[in-house]
């Protein structure tokens, strides 16, 4: 666990430029007309159009993206009232939490102002800046009433995320943690710690679940409430019990078997934890500091299922995994209102992702390998990136089905996609490739099978409905791996190409190899021996039908894997060599590099090859090559080495391909401006054209290429390396793989693959 300091956390905020959010302007503003439309004179068109007609403000501003982050700073965290600007930090968090978790824009506003008719006015009187509201921090009993009057006068989205985003995170790790422990929500002794704005709210959710009123016991900082304590509130009546055998936490804890702490930080000992019921639910989720430590309460018991409100510890119940989402929601079909039903099913949503496999992006960011619903996970991780499409979903759904949806959703599949590219989870080019594949899907041989992340990539790959895999080593070795990762190999097949029952098999592939290769110095017998590796049988199933595409490369050389892929499949007709291409999907576009690791120093016929092939993989893509050949100079002015390669290339490219728009020896940065490119080299056949491929002279220079606009962008996607030339899929990953790279590349292998069959 990472230990936060005062020292870490005030230098984060302090450094570079002070707080956690800016402004980014969303139009084109460097040109005199820019500037002129989006601000004076045309400016004043939308601003007519919204006079004339209010909604279409939601067609020319943010508005319809944009959620106010409200506070006036009295019940911050668990720090108390500690003043509206001293709790911006923590709206400005929340801000961050927004974009980055659910694409929201937020402006955080701090309104000095404790009396509630007055801060209600406040918010009233900006609310037209905004899509939705989401109130922050504001203690009880004021909350209540603020919540209640601004949802009746605003029509827009208006939640108090410490009231409902706490009890729909809190209730869905209840539900998750009672299916664990074993337990009955109808029959759990439920101890509340804290009667304010969480608590209340997530208690009354709770007895919406099924929760018994009189198997509650609440507390708030005088101790249980009972019903005969004078001036309770009439959030704190609604709880108070008959019950007096209980005044104290301690009283109140003996044999409870959940305990819910929404309250401060230290109010629980050990010794109350060990006087809980079997297999105690635990939820202290005060912040920053938790009711009892996540190490206290697992060395009370070992059987506890424990939670705090920390990202720190296991099972965070904390409202980032829901209000980015919930607000997504409700702008998406731009609600009036988030009402019940839309709590309700956002609770659901939640519970159920817990209990689906876990993306390998989640396991990556804890450093885990096997999260999976139990004891220490009964909660999706915030990281969870279909927490955006699972739940805003569900939440858009249910404000259609409850009759507070203005703008209504009709294609789920477009809405979800539409989602996760806007959250950069993919691309178009991505999502292409998974359609296109999964209409075709093929069998594809997964030659490292043995490796966590071609086993991984083999259920996701299938999940997908993309391919049929087939895992080649040992079974045994293969499943027993595949249960320590708690993976399905269910509809994989393992082929184990060693074993005594293969041996017909291996002798088959042998003498069809031995033939093929006879004037090569091979014979049967050393054939034969071949077919006990992996890229030797693996390829002779592509090769003889027997499997449709190849993949390797998370471990194993790719100088062996060439040369086996030579012999084997061999390079298509009428080429010499082959080479591999990546695609980068940056903000600025889609751009094809090759060859990024095949030829290391190509001469001319390399280079012409690559070409072509680079200019077909393109057409593959259903994009038009428009290529540039990149050197250090243009245009002939460095008459020697790489240059003069790249020179020739181009001459000897364009004479034979004249309908092909390729050009060069370039730069680089005259290839991405074709502005200043069209202006000073008006004579070139990329007159006009945005570039949107780029061959390079060597592979040090292309291989940099795409890992130096990787590392400088690590949102932009990259897919690669897709294998060109050899005539069969037989395709490679590399070292540093991801699951998702390998699926991706498993994706364009079946689509190849089908290419290659229809041709
Ligand atoms: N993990 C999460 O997602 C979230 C966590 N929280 C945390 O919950 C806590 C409360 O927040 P919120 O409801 O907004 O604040 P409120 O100010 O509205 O409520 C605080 C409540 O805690 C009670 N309290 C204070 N001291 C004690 C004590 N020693 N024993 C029992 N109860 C006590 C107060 O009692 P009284 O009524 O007598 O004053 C009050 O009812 C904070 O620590 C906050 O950080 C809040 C929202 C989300
Ligand atoms: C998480 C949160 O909203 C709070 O602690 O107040
Ligand atoms: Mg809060």
């Amino acid at each position: 666990m990472v230990k936060i300091t005062k020292e870490a956390a005030l230098e984060y905020h302090e450094a570079g430029r002070p707080g956690k959010i800016e402004v980014v302007p969303t139009k084109p503003y460097r040109t005199q007309t820019d500037l002129s439309l989006a601000y004076s004179p045309g400016v004043a068109y939308p601003c007519l159009e919204i006079q004339d007609n209010p909604d279409s403000v939601y067609k020319y501003t943010d508005k319809g993206n944009l959620v106010a982050v409200i506070s006036n700073g009295t019940a911050v965290l668990g720090l108390g009232d500690i003043g509206a600007m001293s709790g911006k930090p923590v709206m400005e968090g929340k801000g961050l939490l927004f974009k980055i978790y659910g694409g929201v824009d937020v402006f955080d506003i701090e309104v000095d102002e404790k009396d509630p008719e007055k801060f209600c006015e406040a918010v009233e009187k900006i609310a037209p800046t905004f899509g939705g509201i989401n109130l922050e921090d504001i203690k009880a009993p004021e909350c209540f009433y603020i919540e209640e009057r601004l949802k009746k006068t605003l029509d827009i989205p208006v939640m108090h995320d410490d009231q409902h985003g706490t009890a729909i995170i809190s209730s869905a790790g209840l539900l998750n943690a009672l299916e664990v422990a074993g337990k009955k929500i109808e029959d759990v002794k439920i101890v509340v710690s804290g009667a304010g704005a969480a608590a209340i709210m997530c208690t009354k959710l709770y007895v919406a679940l099924g929760a018994k009123l009189e198997n509650i016991l609440m507390l708030d900082s005088k101790g249980v409430i009972t019903s005969d304590r004078p001036n309770l509130t009439e959030q704190k009546k609604f709880f108070a019990t008959e019950r007096r055998d209980a005044h104290t936490l301690e009283e109140a804890m003996k044999d409870a078997d959940v305990f819910l702490g929404l309250s401060k930080g230290n109010v629980v000992s050990k010794e109350m934890i060990r006087s809980m019921a079997k297999n105690p639910i635990v939820f202290a989720c005060a912040n920053p500091i938790p009711e009892i430590s996540y190490e206290d309460a697992m060395d009370a018991r070992p059987d506890v299922l424990m939670s705090t409100g920390r990202s720190d510890y296991p099972n965070q119940i904390n409202n980032v995994i829901g209000f980015p989402y919930i607000f997504r929601g409700a702008l998406d079909v731009n609600a009036s209102a988030i009402n019940e039903e839309m709590k309700i099913a956002a609770v659901h949503a939640i519970a159920d992702l817990a209990k689906q496999p876990v993306p390998d992006v989640v396991n990556q960011v804890y450093k885990v390998n096997n999260l999976t619903f139990g004891p220490d996970y009964f909660i999706p991780k915030p990281v969870d990136p279909r927490l955006i499409t699972e739940v805003s979903a569900a939440v858009a759904k249910a404000a259609m089905d409850s009759g507070v949806a203005r703008t209504p959703i009709t294609d789920w599949d477009a809405y979800k996609n539409n989602l996760r590219r806007k959250m950069g989870q993919e691309t178009n080019v991505t999502q292409s490739l998974y359609e296109t594949a999964r209409k075709h899907p093929q069998r594809v041989v997964f030659a490292e099978g043995l490796h966590p992340t071609m086993i991984k990539a083999a259920v996701q790959a299938k999940q997908e409905g993309i391919c049929q895999p087939i895992l080649l080593g040992n079974d045994e070795m293969i499943e027993k791996k595949a249960a320590e990762l708690d993976l399905d190999l269910t509809g994989i097949e393992i082929v184990n190409l060693r074993h005594d029952r293969e041996m017909a098999r291996r002798e088959r592939y042998a003498r069809i190899l031995a033939e093929k290769c006879c004037r090569e110095g091979y014979n049967f017998e050393e054939a034969n021996d071949k077919m006990f590796e992996r890229n030797y049988f693996g390829m002779m199933m592509v090769e003889t039908g027997e499997a449709d595409a190849f993949i390797t490369g998370v471990y194993t050389k790719f100088s062996n894997t060439i040369k086996v892929a030579k012999e084997v499949v061999g390079i298509r007709d009428n080429y010499k060599h082959f080479g591999t291409m990546h695609i980068v999907n940056s903000k600025r576009g889609t751009y094809y590099i090759a060859d990024t690791l095949i030829n290391r120093h190509p001469d001319k016929e390399t280079l012409k090859d690559i070409s072509r092939l680079t200019a077909d993989a393109i057409r593959f893509f259903n994009d038009e090559p428009k290529m540039a050949m990149i050197s250090y100079s243009n245009f002939g002015v460095d008459k020697d080495g790489s240059p003069r390669l790249m020179h020739d290339v181009v001459a000897e490219m364009q004479a034979e391909y004249p309908d092909l728009k390729i050009d060069g020896e370039m730069s680089i940065d005259l290839a991405l401006d074709h502005e200043r490119r069209d202006k000073k080299y008006p004579f070139l056949r990329l007159h006009g054209e945005v570039v949107n491929s780029m061959i390079f002279t060597n592979l040090s220079a292309a291989n940099s290429a795409y890992k130096l606009i990787k590392g400088f962008s690590p949102e932009t996607e990259v897919i690669g390396p897709i294998q060109m030339g050899l005539k069969k899929p037989i395709h490679f990953t590399d070292f540093d793989s991801t699951v998702r790279d390998v699926v991706n590349i498993v994706a364009v292998a079946v689509i190849d693959a089908y290419v290659n069959k229809i041709k």
